[in-house]
């Protein structure tokens, strides 16, 4: 199997991820690689610490495979790098390979195509809700993060606890609500129409509660920036060109990544079958949250990371 060659630049970033590695007792050392390497090499230049490498693309995890190393599929689907980095984490924990307590030097690229540039020390305790947090703060929309976090915690409660014992898939599409409703049906006759704003604003629990018990509903859930349901049961039907998913997701994710690639809304997709969350902006996943068995902590973060 054909392989890139580290070049010096790559070679001088995984020396100093080693040195910092023990500086910070770090557990392990995660590549996130775009290319296929030679993983034993890089291995072997970092020896004496647990080398796990995550990829996307199938020829890459192949590489990966054959080097016998430690892997983590990603999902092949158009998101950020910064998302890339959280769902690595995420699914280094799903899979047994890092626990929630590590600390974690992360090597990736963030300029360079067949290099990696940036290095990245992560405790994981602290930084898996802020890199929710931070991802949501850096999406550069009109809806206020105040209204998008109550969504995305009520989308991943919805993902994680289900109804009854049954998991429940749903959709919110927030902000930009005027087009949004200009582009959609009633699906099913809507539970929250003639209520008051008051009794239909988010951030009242009891509305919560409700949006929870009525989630089964078809349709889409429209909420606009302020944080009020607008419509529940809703059928999206934009279309829009240059959508590309992963294999696997159906209809609710299409019309989800099609609603927000025609409008400035967010959609917040919550998948029926795995309960994981996923956000969509301008027609691309822009954050993917796997259900974890607690709460997210929110926390603010204070200065901007440079941009990916
Ligand atoms: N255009 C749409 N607008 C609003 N809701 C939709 C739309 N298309 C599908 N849905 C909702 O998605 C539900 C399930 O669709 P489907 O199983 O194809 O989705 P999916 O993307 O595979 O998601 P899941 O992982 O939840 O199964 C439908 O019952 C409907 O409530």
């Amino acid at each position: 199997m054909k392989r890139k060659k580290l070049n010096q630049q790559f070679e001088n970033v995984l020396k100093s991820a080693r040195r910092l590695a023990d500086l910070e007792s770090a557990t392990a050392i995660i590549v996130l690689a775009d290319v296929a390497f030679n993983f034993k090499t890089m291995k072997k230049m970092l020896r004496g610490i647990r080398l796990i490498v995550a990829a996307e693309e199938p020829h890459v995890q192949e590489a990966v495979k054959a080097d016998e190393i430690s892997l983590i599929s990603l999902e092949h689907e158009p998101q950020t790098r910064g998302t890339q980095v959280s769902q690595m984490l995420l699914e280094a924990i799903a899979d047994e390979l890092l626990q929630s307590g590590d600390v974690v030097v992360a090597v990736y690229s963030s300029y360079e195509k067949d290099s990696c540039d940036t290095i990245s020390v992560i405790r994981l305790a602290e930084q898996l809700a802020k890199l929710t947090s931070r991802d949501l703060q850096r999406l550069e929309t009109q809806v206020p993060l105040e209204t998008l976090r109550i969504v995305v915690d009520l989308a991943c409660e919805i993902g994680r606890e289900g109804r009854e014992g049954k998991s429940v898939g749903t959709l919110f599409v927030v902000g930009n609500h005027r087009k949004v409703m200009s582009l959609s049906q009633e699906q099913v006759h809507d539970p929250f129409r003639g209520y008051a704003r008051s009794e239909r604003l988010i951030r009242s629990p009891r509305v919560r509660e409700s949006i929870k018990e009525l989630a089964q509903i078809d349709g889409a859930f429209i909420i606009s920036a302020d944080g009020v349901v607008q419509a529940a049961g809703r059928h999206l039907r934009a279309s829009a060109d240059d959508i590309v998913l992963s294999k696997g997701l159906g209809s609710r994710h299409w019309a989800s990544a099609e609603i927000s690639k025609a409008t400035d809304a967010i959609a917040v997709a919550v998948s029926e079958s795995t309960g994981t969350v996923r956000v969509f902006q301008d027609g691309k996943v822009v954050l993917r949250i796997e259900p974890m068995n607690s709460n997210m902590k929110w926390t603010d973060f204070e200065t901007e990371p440079p941009e990916t």
